[in-house]
């Protein structure tokens, strides 16, 4: 019998973000000083809300810069993309969520057309 591999779940990305989730889960009771992360933690939701919007900013431009861009305006958009993902996984560990709903979330709708998506939520 053959089975599908879930592609959703990638054992190297997995890997990493389950280890960053565990440092991230750790740091929310770290001293400030010692960590970047615990200082967010410490300064709490808003400025991890401002993290992101910057980082999410900061990923649009180096997007526009990719679009007819050379190799190092590609790498800084992946630099960029790590950073929002990064500081995204802070925000859902500041708030006790996990970071394994949101890929359950992207294999439930993997396959999915988001038309047809979009099209059910409508009807409904
Ligand atoms: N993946 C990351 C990661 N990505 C980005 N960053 C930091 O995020 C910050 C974003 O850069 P900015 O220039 O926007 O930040 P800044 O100017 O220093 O901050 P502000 O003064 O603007 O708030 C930088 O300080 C980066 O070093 C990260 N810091 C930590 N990690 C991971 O988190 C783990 C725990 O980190 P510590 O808590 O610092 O030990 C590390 O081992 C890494 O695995």
């Amino acid at each position: 019998m053959t089975t599908t591999p879930n592609p959703a779940h990638n054992p190297a990305t997995d890997t990493v973000l389950d280890a960053l989730a565990a440092v991230l889960e750790q740091r929310r009771h770290a001293a400030a000083d010692d960590s970047y992360v615990a200082a967010l933690h410490h300064k709490g939701l808003n400025k991890i809300l401002e993290k992101v919007g910057e980082e999410a900013t900061e990923t649009l431009l180096a997007a526009k810069d990719a679009e007819h861009g050379n190799d190092a305006e590609r790498q800084a958009l992946i630099a960029e993309t790590a950073d929002l993902w990064f500081h995204s996984l802070v925000m859902l560990s500041h708030l006790e969520l996990d970071h394994r709903p949101v890929l359950d979330e992207l294999a439930r709708r993997f396959g999915v057309s988001g038309h047809a998506e979009k099209a059910d939520r409508t009807r409904s």
